[in-house]
């Protein structure tokens, strides 16, 4: 599904990433953890073609980047990040909003066909927001809008879906929310790939976790193997147990403070 060979990226003095290697193969969910600025955003954008590495190949749903058009693969691909959410429109009623992903515009400004919108309400019925379908986007929560952020991707039926933190921000109950949604995507025909700083995200949905640090790959595979208490104190510089509960990971910090 996604290829990543030895990639290196530098800017000016430093070296961003650092000979990265990872096979993410179909039928598997990935997360990659790590803390702030290790390289986990610019990871992503490698994949979804927005970067190139200075040294290194990524290949995605079997395209070669450098060899195939970078549009053609990013229509297969679902992106929910920081920035796309601020560029849509806030008047807009919430199921327009989700059936603008099925063109991928921000905004429409034509008729919408029927079965459009029929798509885009059914959608926001599956994540319990009909309710607020009519309403302006604006005036929904932040745990609102990332749902309709998920339901506006997954309209276009995308064969892999990269998401950059889609619960930064939000409260242990909007998080929990948005974490059920995003576990329910198993019962989808798609690949997820989750970047975040939390471990405690990584739902049942994900089976393999990579690790990185400092631009470099610190551990990757199965999430049982790389989510041990050794290599969570490696990634994060801290003294941690790592206890399983109901198929998810949590973290408990050890007495000791910030150093190991
Ligand atoms: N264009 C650039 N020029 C120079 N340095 C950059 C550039 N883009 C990113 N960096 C640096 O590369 C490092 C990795 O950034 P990146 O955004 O990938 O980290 P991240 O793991 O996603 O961080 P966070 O979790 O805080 O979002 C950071 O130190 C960042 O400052």
């Amino acid at each position: 599904m996604i290829s990543l060979q030895h990639l290196s990226l530098r800017r000016e003095q430093s070296l961003i990433l650092d000979d990265v290697s990872l096979e993410m193969k179909q039928g598997e969910n990935w997360v990659i953890l790590g803390r702030n600025g290790s390289g986990k955003t610019t990871l992503l954008e490698m994949m979804t073609g927005y970067l190139f590495p200075s040294k290194g190949s990524v290949e995605v749903l079997g395209y070669k980047f450098g060899q195939c058009d970078v549009r053609e693969v990013r229509k297969e691909i679902g992106y929910i990040g920081p920035s796309l959410m601020e560029k849509l429109s806030l008047s807009d009623p919430v199921w327009e909003v989700v059936a603008t992903g099925a063109y991928a515009y921000l905004r429409f400004y034509q008729a919408i066909p029927q079965s459009v919108q029929d798509q885009a309400l059914k959608l926001l019925d599956d994540m319990n927001l009909s309710e607020l379908a009519y309403h302006p986007f604006g005036t929904l929560s932040q745990g609102e809008r990332k749902k309709a952020m998920l339901a506006r991707c997954l309209i276009a039926e995308p064969k892999l879906l990269i998401m950059d933190e889609p619960c930064a921000g939000l409260d242990l109950y909007e998080r929990e929310k948005m974490l059920a949604e995003i576990d329910k995507l198993k019962q989808r025909n798609v690949a997820v790939v989750y970047v975040t700083h939390h471990v405690e995200e990584i739902v049942p949905l994900f089976t393999h976790v990579a690790l990185i640090r400092d631009g470099k790959l610190a551990g990757a595979g199965p999430k049982e193997e790389v989510l041990t208490r050794e290599m969570l104190m490696d990634t994060f510089d801290i003294p941690v147990d790592v206890e399983w509960d109901s198929g998810r990971p949590w973290i408990k910090i050890r007495p000791g403070g910030t150093s190991i």
